[in-house]
């Protein structure tokens, strides 16, 4: 049987805020070739999760280990350079630039040499190749040269991934890379997600929840801060627990 490749582990992961419990003694493993969903309510501590992994904020207690290594108290931009990536629910793009300009920026912010930021940006190729390979892996060729301003919501959306790409990630975490999207966009971003899913470990936090059931490999379920249960679409799909505390009969 093949070896379980562990890329991020959270481990027994808290974070008050004040009195309040937002994450409370949450675990979770994200693994090569697999698509792990966090789903919950409004409030169920998703995004608190995904800040902890990224490195936004440190957890009240708790660990954070990316390849093997204890990451809990590098900041973001430390972790991003050692393989970890990350898609905002805030637009992060500038809409003056092109498409492969903002790829190219994003490539370079994540060197650490300061100082890269001085050259002419089209003699640092590093960066050129990476944002030319991200732009084709998530399927926006075609419109490199585009404005970013002028993009569709759905666009704007893959160019946000495309971005994450750009810094050569091994582990994805990707908060609500859905919303506002329409049928078809959310179809092609499903696709991307499914061709993205063989090469890296994927958090995708959303609460589209006919998208996660068709996308996910591993699902986990949020309520209140609390994982209330973890396991395969099916498992989560007939679990009385969840069905009772947060999805509908529908699924
Ligand atoms: N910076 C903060 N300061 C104080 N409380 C916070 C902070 N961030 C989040 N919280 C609280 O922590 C709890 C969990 O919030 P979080 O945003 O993680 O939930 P969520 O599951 O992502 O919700 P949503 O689906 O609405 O995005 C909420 O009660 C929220 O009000």
């Amino acid at each position: 049987m093949k070896q379980k490749e562990i890329l991020l582990r959270g481990l027994n992961m808290t974070r008050r805020w004040g009195g309040l419990v937002a994450v409370n003694d949450v675990s979770i493993d994200l693994e090569r070739g697999t698509i792990h969903s966090v789903i919950g309510t409004n409030g169920a501590g998703k995004s608190t999760l995904i800040n902890m992994l990224s490195g936004e904020f440190g957890p009240s207690s708790g660990s954070v280990e990316l390849l093997g290594q204890d990451v809990t108290t590098w900041p973001q931009a430390r972790r991003a350079r050692a393989g970890l990536g990350r898609s905002y629910q805030r637009n992060t793009i500038y809409p003056t630039f092109t498409v492969f300009e903002n790829c190219r920026l994003a490539a370079q912010a994540n060197v650490q040499k300061p100082w890269q930021w001085w050259k002419a940006a089209d003699t640092c190729s590093a960066s050129t190749n990476a944002a030319k390979d991200a732009i084709e892996r998530a399927g926006l060729e075609h419109m490199q040269e585009r404005l970013a301003g002028m993009l569709s919501h759905g666009q704007k959306r893959q160019l946000e991934i495309a971005m994450c790409l750009a810094t050569k990630p091994q582990v994805l975490l990707l908060d609500e890379p859905l919303a506002g999207m329409g049928a078809d966009e959310t179809e092609r971003m499903l696709k991307l997600l499914d061709t993205l899913r063989k090469d890296h470990a994927i958090l995708l936090v959303e609460h589209d929840m006919d998208a996660v059931f068709r996308v996910a490999d591993l699902i986990t379920v949020m309520v209140n801060g609390t994982k209330i249960a973890s396991g395969s679409v099916e498992f989560i799909r007939n679990s009385p627990e969840v069905r009772a505390a947060y999805l509908g009969e529908g699924h």
